[in-house]
C-alpha cells in the first residue's frame, strides 16, 4: 500500500535513476502524447468500471489513471505543489 505522494517520489526519482525494467521509464519514453492517450484510455475504463463493476475494479482503474497522470506530471516536470496550489 502506498499513498499518492509515495507514489509520486518513486515515479520521480525512478524518471531520474532510470532503472532497468521500470515500466514508468519505458512510458517517459514515449513522451507527453502517448501518455495523453494512455490517460484518456484509463479515464474511459474508469468511467465504464464506475458504472459497470464494483468498488474494488471500480478502485483498481482509479489508480491506474492516477499512475498515468502522475506519469505526465513527471514527463512536464509539474510537481505535486503545482496541481495542489489549483486544489
Ligand atoms: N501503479 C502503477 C500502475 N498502474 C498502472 N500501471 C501500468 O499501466 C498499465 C495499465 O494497465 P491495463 O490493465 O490498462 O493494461 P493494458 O492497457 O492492457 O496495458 P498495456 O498494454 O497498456 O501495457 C499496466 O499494464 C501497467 O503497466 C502501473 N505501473 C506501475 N505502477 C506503480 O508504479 C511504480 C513504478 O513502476 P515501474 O516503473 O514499472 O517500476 C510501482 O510502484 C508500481 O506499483
Amino acid at each position: 500500500m502506498k499513498t499518492f505522494d509515495q507514489l509520486f517520489a518513486e515515479l520521480t526519482d525512478k524518471a531520474v535513476t532510470r532503472p532497468e525494467g521500470s515500466g514508468t521509464v519505458a512510458e517517459l519514453d514515449k513522451g507527453v502524447h502517448f501518455i495523453g492517450k494512455k490517460i484518456v484510455e484509463e479515464a474511459a475504463e474508469v468511467w465504464m468500471a464506475a458504472e459497470h463493476e464494483g468498488d474494488e475494479r471500480a478502485a483498481e482503474e482509479i489508480s491506474q489513471l492516477l499512475y498515468h497522470l502522475q506519469v505526465l506530471m513527471v514527463a512536464r516536470g509539474i510537481s505535486l505543489d503545482d496541481v495542489y496550489a489549483h486544489l
